[in-house]
């Protein structure tokens, strides 16, 4: 730890204190994740150091980079260091959009999407077993300072799946949850496409498809399948690929693939290079 300097701490993640550090050697400004292991199981341990480790593999312009891990043995924590964001998450942006009742423009809206959909399928495409996001949601997607996004707190999210005790410390009402993880938990790759369905309905709508005062009403609206039309501004194609990646049967859902072969994503990595 002595190698860091806390600078303030940023607030509270599922699993711990999130703190903003500078790091000793360079000054470089970083954040670190405490998650506590004092009362975990060998299982749970085992799992965490599993995480970590697939954190550690995960090296991707769009995804949020791991830089080290401090054990402190006293206290039972370990600390995740990985980078700072300065544009903080997408959750601000929207509520940003929301009070100044401004709309993201679409071509933002794309551009962001395209951007999840590389960092996912940097994920999915991996050999040995894939990672699932399990908790893509605004509050894990953040800017850096040029506007690129990075998808955060990857593999942690099974940790904090909903089987492991840690799941009851999760706050908020699960509005990404897709309906086969509701049905019967099962969860694949085609969930995180759900959750990315959400997530563009939600950049467009500034609200997500489906929301409700407690977990029982939700489910049945998410079964329902019944999703409000996205704003008129934006164009028929957004709307196609919103419906298209929130189909109730997880076998019609495109896959990672399938979006960046759209014309409108795969133009834009084109435009990128
Ligand atoms: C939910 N949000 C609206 C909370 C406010 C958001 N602003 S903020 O937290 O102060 C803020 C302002 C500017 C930049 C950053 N950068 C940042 N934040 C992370 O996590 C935020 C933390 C996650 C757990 C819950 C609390 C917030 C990172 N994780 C990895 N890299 C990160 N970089 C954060």
């Amino acid at each position: 730890m002595e190698n860091y300097e806390i600078i303030q701490t940023i607030g509270k993640g599922s699993f711990g204190q999130v703190s903003k550090v500078r790091r000793k050697t360079d000054g470089k400004l970083l954040v670190w994740k405490e998650i506590e292991y004092g009362d975990m199981n060998e299982r749970e341990k085992q799992q965490l150091v599993a995480e970590v480790n697939i954190l550690r593999e995960l090296r991707h312009p769009n995804i949020v980079r791991y830089y080290d891990r401090l054990i402190d043995k006293i206290n039972s924590k370990i600390y995740i260091v990985m980078e700072y964001c300065e544009g903080g998450d997408m959750s601000g942006v929207i509520k940003k959009c929301k009070r100044d009742r401004d709309f993201l423009p679409e071509e933002i809206i794309w551009k962001i999407f395209m951007q999840i959909a590389l960092a996912l399928h940097e994920c999915h495409k991996r050999k040995d077993g894939k990672i699932l996001h399990r908790d893509l949601k605004p509050a894990n997607i953040f800017l850096d300072s040029n506007m690129n996004v990075k998808l955060g707190d990857f593999g942690l999210s099974r940790m904090m799946g909903q089987e492991s005790e840690f799941a009851k410390t999760h706050v908020g009402t699960p509005y990404y949850m897709s309906p086969e993880q509701i049905t019967d938990s099962r969860y694949n790759e085609k969930s995180d496409i759900w959750s990315l369905g959400c997530l563009l309905y939600e950049f467009a709508s500034l609200s997500p498809p489906f929301e409700a005062l407690n977990a029982g009403a939700l489910a049945v609206k998410i079964r329902s399948g019944k999703v409000e039309k996205l704003p008129s501004r934006y164009s028929e194609e957004l709307q196609r690929v919103v419906n298209w990646m929130l189909s109730i049967d997880s076998n019609l859902r495109p896959s990672v693939e399938d979006l960046l072969n759209l014309p409108q994503v795969s133009l834009r990595i084109r435009e990128k290079k």
